[in-house]
């Protein structure tokens, strides 16, 4: 038997494993890394976050993938070298990471690795029935298992979508093992680039639990800071607060379907992004508003994008709490706004569950890998409309 055939059963027989998660998300801020202890696996799942932490990628990186990022034409020749250059620096920073914390690599499991999404286009999106659901993430596992010597399972997406599902969101699975309660109706509401819930009824309702998108989260916030101020975000919605939300404007960014359409369902920036903001503003004549208040309609829009979800879902439920993760927990208006709208929902940091908020969806990828190599697909089974698969594709070091 290949020995790394033989490495791969011993990691699905052992009592623990030390998975490292990694996510790359919309927002292009850097690589996330998460390595977590995991007991088990399906409901008896037990995960403990070890290390921590957001690589910073370089402006250089930042720039090349923006080139092809949510764009339908793209040059060949980058796209194909991209998707090792991301795999390979991803690999990198593990490295770099690793050292850091004083882990030799021999300690690590595997890799979970969600790699760099670059486009995404189910039939939602696309509109075209004849034409499949499809979604991209790119940074090749090979390159990650080679340049770190671990075992690595990436690609988790296409599996989902093989078996019929949008290829996201994926954090109903384990949102739905770990943080499923007796009482509480959950809504686990992840503020990324793009907006999502994970809702988990409590155990006294009949409901099923599902993960879906939301709208936009910081990604046309991110975009409209860096066309005009070439800054990677509205840091504590700085810019922002100085504004007033134009109510013209937010109605005209409130009418696109999507935000229509039942849950759960999938979306990017592939959608919401400038060209989406500069319609907008030309139907409601608002072009030449300040900068100040198209932030502070931006982040209005992200808000009620959320707030109309949850409110959708929770309507007759009682106990129903709401814990944020992501990167827009850390704006001050979104997260004040969404609280102030849901006055009779609990509405807290996602910390409050145990885990480092930043770290959720990394923490997620490397629950995903466990299941794959100790689960079993009925573990997994109880997501509505979501396939039951396990997924990740496996790249051996050598
Ligand atoms: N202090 C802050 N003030 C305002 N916004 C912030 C702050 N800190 C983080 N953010 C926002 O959070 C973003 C990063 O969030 P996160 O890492 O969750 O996104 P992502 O993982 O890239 O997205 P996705 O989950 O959609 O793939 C930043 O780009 C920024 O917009
Ligand atoms: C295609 C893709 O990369 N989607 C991401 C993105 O970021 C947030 C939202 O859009 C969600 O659908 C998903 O990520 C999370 C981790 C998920 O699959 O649950």
């Amino acid at each position: 038997m290949n020995p790394q055939i033989e490495r791969l059963y011993q990691i699905s027989q052992k009592k623990e494993r030390r998975i490292i998660g990694l996510m790359s998300g919309t927002s292009l801020d850097g690589l996330d890394i998460a390595v977590c202890r995991i007991e088990n696996a399906g409901k008896t799942t037990k995960i403990q976050l070890e290390n921590f932490a957001t690589m910073d990628y370089e402006d250089d990186f930042r720039a090349r993938v923006r080139e092809v990022f949510a764009k339908r034409n793209i040059d060949q020749q980058l796209f194909s070298g991209l998707n090792a250059y991301i795999g390979v620096t991803h690999a990198k920073l593990i490295n770099t990471a690793l050292q850091q914390w004083n882990i030799p690599s021999s300690e690590i499991d595997c890799i979970a690795s969600h790699g760099q999404t670059v486009y995404h286009a189910p039939q939602s999106l696309t509109k075209d029935r004849n034409w499949p659901n499809s979604t991209l993430q790119i940074g090749d596992g090979d390159h990650i298992a080679v340049n770190t010597g671990i075992i690595t399972l990436s690609d988790f997406r296409q599996k989902h979508v093989a078996a019929g599902g949008e290829g996201a969101p994926l954090a109903a699975y384990g949102d739905y093992l770990l943080f499923s309660h007796a009482t509480e109706n959950r809504f686990l509401l992840n503020i990324g680039g793009i907006s999502n819930f994970t809702f988990i009824p409590s155990h006294q309702t009949k409901l099923k639990a599902y993960a879906t998108d939301l709208g936009p989260g910081n990604t046309m916030m991110n975009q409209y800071m860096k066309a005009n101020f070439n800054q990677e975000m509205d840091r504590d919605a700085y810019m922002a607060k100085k504004g007033q939300v134009n109510d013209a404007l937010l109605n005209q960014l409130l009418t696109e379907e999507f935000l229509t359409l039942p849950f759960p369902k999938t979306t990017g920036p592939e959608l919401f992004n400038l060209a989406y903001l500069e319609k907008a503003q030309e139907r409601s004549k608002t072009a030449h508003i300040p900068h100040e208040n198209v932030m502070a309609t931006l982040n209005r829009f992200a808000a009620l994008a959320m707030v109309n979800g949850i409110r959708k879902q929770s309507e007759g439920l009682s106990d129903v709490a709401i814990y944020i993760s992501g990167g827009g927990l850390h704006n001050p208006l979104l997260f004040d706004y969404i609280k102030r709208s849901l006055p009779t929902c609990k509405v807290e940091s996602f910390a409050t569950l145990g885990i480092n908020p930043d770290a959720k969806e990394a923490v997620l990828f490397a629950l995903l890998a466990n299941e794959t190599l100790v689960g079993n697909k009925s573990n997994v089974a109880q997501i509505k409309d979501s396939p039951a698969v396990c997924m990740g594709k496996i790249s051996l070091p050598q």
